[in-house]
């Protein structure tokens, strides 16, 4: 990677911040590593935008809130729940990164910006729910879990087990972009579109609606980069690059690629659909939209990248 300052924005995958168990304390072990690797961008000099996943912890805190509750205390909605985790994970991040960066003697102020994201009332995909949220159920566990809530929807997700999926419209417009925009001109790191924000759209009176869905991160994140003008869109997930023939034996890496290539490949149906494919439509809709470098790696090779160039690096 070119070592003059960029205006970089992290995706980061579910595995920043969920890799052992869903408790507050492993969470937060997960996070304090990743925030290691993210300081390595503030070091050299970068401006950084942090956002981050909230699948697994959108859906678990769904199923503590339907469980506890009651006519006095009522569960909240899924707007509220999202918006409650961009609050639970960017304190968590803010705490590690903030200590990382005071230890390393670089003085940053790191804060959550509790972002809305614009999505319209009639997209198609509230019809239609397609993403993953909280814990897998074997077939068993989902069946009695739709009988239980008939009108929940589970899908198997890639042979993991299944998933209860709910709506996830396309981010139209990331609501607070200007803020994000003026933290990183004041030196500030923001954490911002956490869980690709919180999904919310107008009604003809102009009041503001919260929508029961969550956003893909991949897409908040583009959408955000695109408009602070980021130089770069960084996609954090668990593999170093992007394959094509993903886990077969003549699998080959993409280093570089391109827009046209990728928009051939994505026609051969490379890239799976609940996990792959939304990352490369999002690096295409930042490269397309700006004219920038969109970088698909792992966690692990974030140092690799900063100084050799390793990942998926996608131009137009
Ligand atoms: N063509 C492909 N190339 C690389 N990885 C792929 C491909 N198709 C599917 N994958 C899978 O997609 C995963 C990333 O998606 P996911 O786990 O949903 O991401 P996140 O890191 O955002 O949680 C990879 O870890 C890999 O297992
Ligand atoms: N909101 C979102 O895309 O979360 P995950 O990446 O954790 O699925």
């Amino acid at each position: 990677m070119d070592n003059f300052m960029k205006k970089i924005v992290v995706a980061l995958g579910g595995n920043a911040i969920l890799s052992k168990d869903a408790s507050a304390e492993s969470q937060q072990e997960a996070i304090f590593k990743t925030a290691q690797v993210l300081a390595e961008f503030i070091k050299r000099g970068h401006q950084l935008v942090i956002t981050h996943g909230n699948g697994p912890q959108v859906g678990n805190l769904l199923l503590q809130q339907v469980a506890g509750s009651s006519d006095k205390n009522p569960a909240m909605p899924l707007d509220t729940i999202g918006a409650m985790t961009e609050g639970s994970i960017g304190y968590w991040m803010q705490k590690a990164l903030g200590e990382i960066l005071q230890k390393a003697g670089i003085s940053k102020t790191v804060a959550t910006v509790i972002t809305q994201t614009q999505v319209a009332a009639d997209d198609p995909a509230f019809k239609k729910p397609t993403k993953p949220i909280g814990p897998f159920y074997d077939k068993i566990e989902a069946r009695k879990a739709k009988e239980k809530n008939p009108d929940y929807v589970f899908v198997e997700d890639a042979g993991r087990g299944y998933r209860r999926v709910v709506p996830s419209p396309i981010p139209e417009k990331v609501v607070e972009y200007p803020l994000v925009a003026m933290m990183l001109e004041n030196g500030m790191v923001p954490i911002a579109a956490g869980g690709g924000g919180i999904p919310v759209s107008q009604n003809k009176n102009h009041q503001i609606i919260g929508q029961e869905a969550v956003i893909d991160k991949d897409y908040g994140a583009a959408k955000l980069a695109e408009s602070i003008g980021a130089d770069e869109l960084i996609i954090l997930t668990a593999v170093d690059y992007v394959f094509v023939n993903f886990n077969q034996p003549d699998q080959q890496k993409l280093t570089n690629t391109t827009v046209a290539e990728l928009k051939k490949y994505i026609a051969e149906k490379q890239f799976a659909a609940g996990s792959m494919l939304p990352k490369i439509n999002a690096a295409i809709e930042f490269v397309e939209a700006t004219q920038g470098k969109a970088i698909i790696t792992s966690l692990d090779r974030v140092t690799d990248l900063l100084e050799k160039g390793v990942g998926t690096i996608i131009t137009s």
